[in-house]
């Protein structure tokens, strides 16, 4: 039965750090303040296998933002191992083959799969570039619901979206949002942002957030404030949500 997920719960900090030490001093410094971890490609080639192991076996969530996209065959056999590190999440490109091949390469095991849609980098114009003959929204509702019709268990996807996309796939899928940018900071290379209360009001289950609390003075604190606005966000919107 779904309940509600704690605010703190909702925010995923992506540990994008270059060594596992960097992100074990970050994961000290973060202390109590965040309960979920993204390591993605940048610290996965920097050994950061063993650390995903060592905080899921710890009871933090763990995300393994890896992307996948093959052949069906490598995807199916990469997605089992990761799913014996204990990762919670494991992101699989939005294409067919690739989510079809990671939900057996899952089977068994507790790992969650999120589908990436659109990057939150891309606009209109880097999908006409890189050869897409529609724009954002309609790609993202394509592959949401081709996941949901193939049992992905949630998506990635930019908090623009999340409203057109939860009517679509309905209450079940997880909505997890990168591109989440606190008022004043800098948006960098993304495109397709938010601030943690829009996203949150705009029916984003859970937020991704990187430089915005790693890279700042004090990021335990940068993370405390994000928990704040999604605590407000979601006592404003006083809805219910799963686990
Ligand atoms: O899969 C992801 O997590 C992801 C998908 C996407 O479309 N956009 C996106 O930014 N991300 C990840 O989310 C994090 C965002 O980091 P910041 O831009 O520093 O907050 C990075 O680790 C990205 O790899």
């Amino acid at each position: 039965m779904p309940t509600e997920i704690a605010p703190r719960d909702r925010l995923i900090v992506a540990l994008d750090l270059p060594s596992v030490a960097e992100a074990e001093a970050m994961i000290i410094r973060l202390g109590d303040a965040v309960t979920f971890y993204k390591i993605g490609m940048e610290l996965t080639y920097a050994g950061g296998l063993g650390l995903a192991e060592r905080l899921a076996a710890e009871g933090k969530n763990v995300f393994m933002d890896l992307k996948l996209h093959d052949i069906p065959n490598t995807v199916e056999r990469a997605t089992r191992q990761i799913a014996r590190l204990g990762a919670r999440f494991l992101t699989v490109h939005g294409f067919s083959q690739s989510m079809t091949a990671a939900l057996a390469g899952a089977a068994g095991s507790h790992l969650e799969l999120l589908a990436v849609t659109v990057m939150t980098s891309y606009d209109d114009a880097d999908l006409a570039t890189a050869g897409y003959a529609m724009g954002v929204r309609d790609l993202v509702a394509r592959r949401a619901t081709q996941a949901k019709e193939i049992g992905i268990h949630g998506l990635i996807l930019s908090p623009e979206e999340t409203e057109q996309v939860r009517a679509l796939v309905g209450p079940e899928m997880q909505l997890v949002t990168p591109g989440i940018r606190p008022a004043g900071s800098d948006i960098g290379d993304q495109k397709r942002v938010m601030t943690p209360v829009l996203a949150i009001a705009g029916g984003a289950d859970r937020l991704v957030v990187g430089r915005p609390v790693t890279g700042a003075q004090d990021p335990a604190a940068a993370a405390e404030s994000i928990v704040a606005d999604i605590a407000s966000a979601v006592a404003l919107v006083g809805r219910t949500n799963r686990t």
